[in-house]
């Protein structure tokens, strides 16, 4: 008979429901048992004695209320498989809850950005729990440049002795698309507000957008990645992060009264791209961590229109990591936010949690 694991699964949407796709056609020699799928942050679709749910079929199954977090850990922790949690929302509280699970022996694999990047503590505790014996295991590859390899070489490196001097780049695939559509060689009059609507539609933004505008999104992964690299930032907003968000907007109710309203500041963006264009010069944004100084950044910089930047397309994330071995440094390429390559970046860590659990 073959190994086996199971899955609790929570959420559905723009990375989860691809990532369900994804799992239903998999092919592997390790079973994969969807034991709980929470399709939403209400309903769930929970499997009566463990029997596993037919995850191809899963928007025609009859769900129920959510379990609470507690009563989750239980159901999982009675599992009579080891459980990989693989949490596909951007939910904080879920995140929070982190350092119990894996306390619990559950692993984790997801693109949710939340628990490594609050304060430090949370950090410490999870790979503290993580270390501990019994502890479960944490993948979480997505949560800088989506499927693309970073965490892990970066993680692997530091362990084998490498010391990072700097890591630096674009690290946020809407604000990428954004500003490689908006500010180009070419002078245009492309409104600000409308390309943003395009990298919500396309699913490339956070759930509120506002979570990319602001700059907090690469600040997290700023954090993240100087985390690893050995620099303790205590928190994302522990440095400066240049936000675009206008005064007038950081306080509206919701993000869809947000969207509404920007159209309003596109004067504002369309002078600073001008401004920008008159000097030859394109907007990027991009953030920084320099091991050296131990300081981080985030930001909107200018770049002359031969730079490399200047030249981005689509979604794609560039990070650059300088250290002792490689001074010339490494250089990571490829789009950043998408549903499928995100999707694939989680399903990718939920089969290296799995071969090293499966019974
Ligand atoms: N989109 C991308 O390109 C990338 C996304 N990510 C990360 O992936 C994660 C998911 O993003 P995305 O798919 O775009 O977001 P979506 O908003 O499309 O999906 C989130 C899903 O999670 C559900 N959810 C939220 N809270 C809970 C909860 N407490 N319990 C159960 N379900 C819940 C939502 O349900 P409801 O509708 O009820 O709120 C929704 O189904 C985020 O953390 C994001 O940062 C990372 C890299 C790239
Ligand atoms: N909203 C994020 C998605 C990936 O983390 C981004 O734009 O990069
Ligand atoms: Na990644």
């Amino acid at each position: 008979m073959s190994k086996s694991v199971n899955l609790a699964i929570i959420g559905s949407g723009v990375v989860g429901s691809a990532f369900l796709r994804q799992l239903s056609q998999l092919k592997d020699t390790i079973k994969y048992n969807v034991i709980y799928l929470a399709v939403n942050s209400r309903q769930a679709i929970i499997a009566q004695d463990y029997t596993p749910i037919d995850v191809a079929q899963y928007k025609s199954l009859d769900t129920e209320p959510i379990l609470t977090l507690d009563k989750l850990t239980t159901f999982l922790k009675l599992s009579p498989k080891p459980v990989i949690l693989v949490d596909n929302t951007s939910n904080a509280q879920l995140a929070e809850y982190y350092p119990k699970f894996v306390e619990a022996g559950i692993s984790i694999a997801t693109p949710n950005k939340k628990a490594f990047s609050s304060d430090i503590s949370v950090w410490n505790d999870i790979f503290a729990k993580e270390a501990a014996p019994g502890g479960g295991l944490v993948y979480h590859e997505a949560t800088v440049g989506a499927g693309l390899p970073i965490i892990g070489p970066l993680k692997e490196n530091v362990k084998c002795g490498d010391n990072i001097y700097k890591i630096e780049g674009i690290f946020s695939g809407s604000l990428s698309f954004i500003f490689n559509k908006f500010s180009t060689t070419v002078a245009s009059d492309v409104k600000f507000s409308d390309v943003v609507a395009e990298a919500k539609q396309l699913g490339y933004t956070e759930p509120d957008p506002r979570d990319d505008l602001s700059g907090m999104d690469v600040a997290r992964k700023v954090t993240i990645v100087g985390r690893i690299a050995g620099l303790p930032i205590e928190s994302p907003t522990s440095f400066p992060v240049n936000s675009l968000i206008p005064k007038d907007l950081e306080s509206v109710a919701t993000g869809a009264e947000f969207m509404e309203k920007l159209p309003l500041y596109d004067a504002e963006m369309q002078k600073l791209k001008d401004e920008a264009f008159a000097e030859g010069k394109v907007l990027r944004f991009v953030g920084s961590v320099d091991l050296k100084t131990k300081k981080a950044s985030v930001g909107i910089e200018k770049y002359s229109f031969d730079h490399p930047f200047a030249s981005l397309k689509g979604s794609d994330n560039v990070i650059s990591i300088t250290s002792e071995r490689y001074p010339n440094p490494i250089v990571i390429q490829g789009a950043g936010a998408g549903d499928e390559q995100t999707a694939g970046g989680v399903l990718a860590d939920t089969l290296k949690a799995a071969h090293r659990l499966a019974v």
